[in-house]
């Protein structure tokens, strides 16, 4: 049987292993099996070609700059920003742009399972979003100055596909907690997230806890998405104050 959301919270509490509900769920992950097939997507695919000529690192600088196009991310309002699932480091280069286009001083940290270089402008550190001392060090690094709470946070992160539907949505919704638990701490009240995930059977589990903790949701599927890729995008705006036992609660 595979375990619904609140019944893999409930193991991992049950288990002794901390009060902080970060699920430690890597018994679904398998290594990829679709390197081959990405490899000739990657070099026939148009956003791959543009972002070579527009020097991003990578395609997902194209999918970030729909979402923005639409919801509008970025802002003088915005200033610290944290991108989970940075490397390469694309959607943190569109991150950059937009502040400096905004005219707009911001701290924007990069975290990543790999280690990977900052662009210029702005942070990086490596670390794995399920794990607590990662959300310890991203709290660290947005405190170390004037302590300010966090405008925006973007999740583009993926674990690596099995191809095996389930375990593929089930490891993404587990990317997707650990993405929410750290806006519960750290996003300041009226703040964003966006969030990639893999569609499957949980779907309506992810909006309820999104609609919880945001006043507007939104989904979207950008156009540099490939087709044949399930994944989605979840928005929300305008962050309530919620607690993450209130997040997780039936
Ligand atoms: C699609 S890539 C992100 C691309 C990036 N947004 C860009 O613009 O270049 C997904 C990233 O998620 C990272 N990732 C997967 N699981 C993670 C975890 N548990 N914690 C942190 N990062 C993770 C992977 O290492 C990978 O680099």
């Amino acid at each position: 049987m595979i375990l619904g959301a609140t019944s893999r919270l409930a193991r991992y509490r049950a288990s002794g292993a901390g009060s902080h509900p970060l699920i430690l769920w890597g018994g679904l992950r398998q290594k990829s099996n679709s390197s081959g097939r990405w490899l000739e997507r990657q070099s026939n695919d148009a956003h791959t070609k543009q972002a070579k000529t527009e020097y991003y690192r990578s395609r997902a600088a194209y999918k970030l700059i729909e979402i923005d196009k639409k919801y509008k991310l970025f802002s003088k309002r915005t200033t610290n920003i944290v991108d989970l699932g940075f490397a390469p480091g694309a959607w943190t280069q569109v991150a950059i742009e937009r502040m400096k286009k905004l005219g707009h001083k911001s701290r924007i940290l990069g975290v990543d399972l790999i280690s990977c270089s900052a662009p210029q402008g702005s942070h990086f550190i490596q670390g794995d979003i399920l794990s607590r001392k990662t959300h310890q060090d991203i709290q660290q690094f947005f405190s170390e100055e004037e302590a300010q709470p966090v405008d925006l946070v973007l999740s583009d992160m993926m674990a690596n596909t099995s191809g095996i539907k389930d375990n593929d949505h089930f490891a993404s919704m587990d990317l997707c907690d650990g993405a929410m638990i750290l806006s519960c701490h750290l996003l300041k009240e009226g703040g964003s997230l966006v969030m990639k995930f893999y569609t499957g059977k949980e779907d309506q589990v992810l909006l309820k806890k999104m609609q919880k903790m945001f006043k507007k949701v939104y989904r979207m599927k950008p156009d540099a998405c490939r087709d044949e890729l399930r994944e989605m995008y979840i928005i929300g705006v305008r962050k309530n104050q919620l607690t993450v036992q209130e997040l997780f609660g039936e």
